[in-house]
């Protein structure tokens, strides 16, 4: 697996150094921010992915709420991506889930949920992970900056955006993101949620793009038919 940072290494983190201080109780948790309408293999396949090559105990899937960048788009309940997401994950005891940002009033900034995840979890360094075409908008996320001082980046490969002329440019223009960003090569799944979407509405066969729990509830609910 490919693993490189702005600096072109693998980061030795502040976590690390803990790590070996105190005999390794340091640990490294994973945030898989998403809207997840509806969640399907690319997301689980990053996950997993970036879950083994980072060495991260956990990966937290934190579904959207009023997610600020989609505002004039319309998108599921999120009781609803929530559920989904809740059944793709069921089977893997090194996923978990969190409500903290669909019961999060007003827009669900990234920043105010990394903050209160360091509160919650003072011994484990964070490590967000976005696919290549979430990270070339990160700097123009809501205070940027502190997020790059709160978490690290797992940018994780995504056919049709590529992201190293992008991390050559950050180097050079955004020395806060150095050694904070890592790009991941993961096994490559054309699956957006956007595509699965359409093909519902269209009337075409999902199966085998997502977990089957989740498209039976896409199928019981009678979701994204009119897309
Ligand atoms: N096939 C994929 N491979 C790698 N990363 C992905 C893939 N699909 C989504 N991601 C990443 O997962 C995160 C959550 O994505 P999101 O829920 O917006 O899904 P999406 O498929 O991009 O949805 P949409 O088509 O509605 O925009 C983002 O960081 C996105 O870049
Ligand atoms: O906080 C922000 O300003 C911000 C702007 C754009 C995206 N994000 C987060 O990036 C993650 C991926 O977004 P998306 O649209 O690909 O689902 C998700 O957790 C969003 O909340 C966050």
């Amino acid at each position: 697996m490919l693993v490189v940072n702005l600096s072109g290494k693998y980061a030795r983190t502040a976590g690390d150094k803990r790590m070996e201080d105190t005999g390794g109780k340091v640990y490294r948790l994973g945030v898989m921010g998403g809207t997840f309408d509806p969640i399907h293999y690319g997301h689980l396949v990053a996950a997993e992915t970036a879950r083994i090559e980072f060495r991260l105990r956990q990966v937290l899937f934190v579904p959207t709420g009023n997610p600020p960048h989609k505002q004039e788009k319309k998108i599921s309940p999120g009781e609803l991506r929530f559920e989904m997401v809740r059944r793709a994950v069921a089977d893997n005891p090194n996923f978990s889930l969190s409500r903290l940002e669909i019961e999060r009033q007003g827009p669900s900034y990234t920043i105010d949920t990394l903050r209160i995840l360091r509160k919650d979890h003072p011994e484990s360094d964070l490590y967000f992970i976005t696919g290549t075409d979430a990270l070339r908008e990160i700097f123009f996320w809501h205070e940027a900056a502190e997020i790059l001082k709160l978490t690290n980046f797992v940018a994780v490969s995504r056919p049709g955006y590529e992201a190293r002329d992008f991390l050559e440019q950050a180097r050079k223009e955004h020395p806060e993101a150095q050694g904070r960003i890592s790009l991941l090569e993961v096994p490559a799944l054309a699956i957006s949620s956007t595509d699965v979407r359409a093909r519902v509405g269209r009337g075409q066969s999902i199966r085998y793009l997502l977990p089957e729990a989740v498209r039976r509830f896409i199928e019981e609910k009678a979701l994204y038919r009119m897309t």
